[in-house]
């Protein structure tokens, strides 16, 4: 099986072209693939495949097997694998409303629906950054999902290791829990507390964790443990769920940058369509066989 290695800001996956390839078992193979010593080494493994509705579609799988409805690294990384190799001819114009206009783009079918993006390319001829239209925040307790009948998620109290933490839930598609911190993110021991979280009885889908350190309101630090993956160098849909729970409580304004350990990100929560427009970088970095 043929694969390409692609990361977005370090949050790397295995991708496979199945216009090309056919993975019978993408769960397991996810897992294997995904080892960092028997494997190839990854977060996952991210399908990209033929669709009816869209360019393409793209089918997400962490690395303990999991499939998720989104992955917001991962669309950059398909929307530039798939411009790039020449899967689909991406020349409709994309805007943010208000901002930037794109003369390339795509249109990727994901777990959450349709998604479009807007694709800058370099002088070589290949996408360098990708702004991703990530539909709208998902804020209803029970779609987010998170077992507390509320309509917002706002600094919730939520016991965890015998803390009461403050939480802040936002789907992106893919569940998110976000706990801003006052002590600065390098104080959080993710080893420890991103499992109570990730597998916390509230969530019955578990969750991605995120601790925030607001600098000023148009800019964070964030770090992550993801549900299925645990610690990242990045992590789109999460950084987007920050974005959106600094305006909830206050904190931020709908316009920020996003630190994350892999690098930046920028964010804009549109007041005029209310979607999250999600900026960042995609890389290649080597192609593979799989012997399986
Ligand atoms: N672990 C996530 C999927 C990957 C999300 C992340 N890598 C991103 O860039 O959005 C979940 O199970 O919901």
């Amino acid at each position: 099986m043929k694969f390409t290695k692609m990361h977005g800001l370090g949050n790397d996956y295995v991708y496979v072209n199945c216009f090309e390839e056919k993975v019978e078992n993408p769960e397991e193979v996810a897992v294997k693939i995904s080892d960092r010593h028997f494997g190839v080494g990854a977060d996952g493994l991210i399908l990209i495949c033929p669709s009816d509705v869209a360019d393409v579609r793209m089918r997400m799988f962490n690395s303990d097997g999991s499939e998720a409805q989104m992955c917001g690294n991962g669309i950059r990384c398909v929307a530039k694998y798939t411009f790039d190799h020449g899967l689909a001819r991406g020349d409709s114009e994309f805007s943010v409303p208000g901002q930037e206009t794109f003369k390339n783009s795509l249109r990727v079918e994901t777990g959450r629906g349709i998604l479009k993006l807007g694709l800058a390319v370099g002088d070589d001829g290949k996408v360098e950054k990708v702004c991703v239209n990530m539909g709208q925040p998902i804020l209803k307790g029970e779609d987010i999902p998170v077992a507390l009948n509320l309509d917002e998620v706002i600094e919730e109290p939520i016991e965890v290791e015998g803390d009461v933490l403050r939480m802040t839930c936002v789907g992106m598609g893919n569940p998110h829990a976000v706990f801003f911190v006052d002590e600065g993110v390098n104080s959080i021991v993710l080893p420890k507390i991103g499992p109570k979280v990730e597998n916390h009885d509230l969530f019955p889908e578990r969750v991605n964790g995120h601790w925030v350190e607001v600098h000023a309101p148009d800019e964070f630090t964030m770090v992550t443990w993801e549900r299925g993956s645990g610690i990242t160098m990045a992590c789109g849909t999460g950084a987007c769920a920050c974005g959106v729970a600094g305006v909830l409580t206050g904190k931020t304004e709908r316009v920020t940058k996003a630190h994350l350990p892999g690098g930046d990100l920028e964010l804009n929560w549109c007041e005029e369509d209310n979607c999250v427009y999600m900026t960042g970088p995609a890389t290649e970095v080597f192609t593979g066989e799989w012997p399986e």
